[in-house]
């Protein structure tokens, strides 16, 4: 029996979620692969807070993350507390160390992924992180070993369980938006900062990584057309629904003419697409490529054992290079530098909520508008379905209603 001694950093939701599936899988992993994992040194910001004593028996927690990283006996670390600098910083140190890793990071990987990765080419260890994108969906083992000699030209997926989580619950048992998200967090779905969910950064991050591998480019996210859910109404909600269609938050990037066409946020979908009925904390991803049509990739996209799993996973490769010395590989080094541009250049049908109005003129413009295709009237509030728009023509649609009502909102909307 091989022992490998594993050091972590972080010791909340995903951190306890690993420690657990470690003690459930003891046997197994000393079965197949003869090996023993001791968990020796655990970084947390409060080493005195109290912890499941029966998970942590032997551990070593301690406030300094030097002592895990810096330590010569830890030859695996698992970075599973956040943060951008220190996280860095942190998993810079292991690599430079001789240390492989595995992140659920995905703001990091997102941002400095690449720096990360050639570094641990240079030192020969590895760096993993299938944890950071759908939680517990294996989608980046997919990307980067299943799909690779194929082409692919798009994605688009639901990447954020707490967002989806709170959208399905107003929709479905129509709690409310604030309710829904305190029950999120309780979960362990949110990040610590949930601004990054409800506003779109995490599924951004996640977007960038899923671009890296799918199409070998990290996406610029200054750039990118980023929205959060958190101006949609219940009343666009209820809109949608007479429509036939679902509000979800959605990531998307489609290579069309060698350019990268990209977009984060709420689209409607109708009642027949796939994502329609990706309900919860659930994630899906579609991944359209050359060979094999659009594929549907679907689980828990958030939580502790869910995410603990697929940390799991990338620790059970990295002992296999380990074992036998193969050790120095990741998922990719994302290298294509084609144009980006926002999914909304392209012509799309959009669904539109329009605020309380007693204009006649709308009226009379809805029903003689060769752009609008559907329209239901809820009390004062009008829902439309626009056919096919340009960009220039959603311009004007967009002005007309500023000018004409008390304010509209445009979802892209997916059939
Ligand atoms: N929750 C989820 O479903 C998923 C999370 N992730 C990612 O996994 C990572 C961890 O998430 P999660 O487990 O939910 O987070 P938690 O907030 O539950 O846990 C964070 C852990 O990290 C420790 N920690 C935080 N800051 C520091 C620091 N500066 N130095 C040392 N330790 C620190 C905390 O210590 P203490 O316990 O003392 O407070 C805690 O143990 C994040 O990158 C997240 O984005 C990825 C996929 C899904
Ligand atoms: N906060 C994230 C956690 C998993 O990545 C989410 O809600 O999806």
């Amino acid at each position: 029996m091989t022992d490998i001694s594993v050091g972590m950093l972080g010791c909340g939701t995903v951190g306890t979620g690993v420690l657990t599936l470690l003690k459930r899988g003891a046997k197994q992993i000393a079965e197949s692969l003869n090996v023993h994992f001791k968990v020796k040194k655990i970084a947390v910001k409060h080493p005195d807070k109290k912890r499941d004593t029966e998970l942590t028996e032997n551990m070593q927690f301690t406030g300094q993350i030097e002592n895990v990283i810096n330590d010569p006996s830890i030859q695996i670390i698992i970075e599973v507390m956040g943060t951008l600098n220190e996280a860095y910083d942190a998993i810079y140190q292991a690599i430079s160390n001789g240390k492989s890793v595995i992140t659920a990071n995905k703001e990091l990987i997102a941002l400095k992924g690449p720096q990360l990765t050639r570094l641990a080419h240079e030192k020969h260890v590895d760096l993993y992180y299938e944890a950071s994108v759908g939680g517990g969906i294996p989608i980046l083992r997919v990307l980067s070993d299943s799909l690779i000699t194929d082409q692919i030209t798009g994605l688009t997926g639901i990447v954020n369980g707490t967002s989806n989580y709170v959208l399905s619950a107003m929709k479905n048992d129509h709690n409310s938006y604030e309710e829904s998200l305190k029950q999120a967090q309780e979960l362990g779905y949110a990040e610590t900062n949930p601004v990054n969910d409800i506003e779109g950064f995490d599924a951004a991050y996640k977007l960038a990584i899923l671009s890296q591998l799918a199409f070998g480019q990290t996406i610029n996210l200054k750039q990118l057309n980023r929205k959060g859910i958190g101006q949609i109404t219940t009343e666009d909600i209820k809109g949608a629904s007479r429509l036939g269609l679902t509000i979800k938050p959605i990531v998307i990037a489609r290579e069309k003419h060698h350019e990268l066409y990209t977009l984060v946020g709420p689209v409607a979908v109708s009642r027949q697409y796939p994502l329609a009925t990706v309900n919860g904390v659930e994630n899906s991803i579609l991944v359209t490529s050359t060979a094999l049509g659009t594929t549907s990739y679907t689980g828990p996209g958030a939580g502790s054992e869910p995410t603990a799993n697929s940390v799991m996973s990338d620790l059970l490769t990295v002992t296999h290079h380990l074992l036998l010395d193969e050790s120095g590989t990741s998922f990719n080094i994302p290298v294509n530098h084609i144009k980006e541009h926002s999914l909304l250049d392209l012509p799309l049908k959009y669904f539109v909520a329009i605020n309380e109005t007693t204009v006649d003129k709308l009226e009379s413009f809805i029903n003689h508008s060769e752009y609008i295709e559907n329209v239901v009237r809820i009390n004062h509030s009008y829902f439309l379905i626009t056919s096919s728009l340009v960009k220039g023509k959603k311009a004007e649609l967009v002005a007309f209603f500023n000018k004409e009502t008390k304010g509209s909102r445009f979802y892209p909307l997916l059939k």
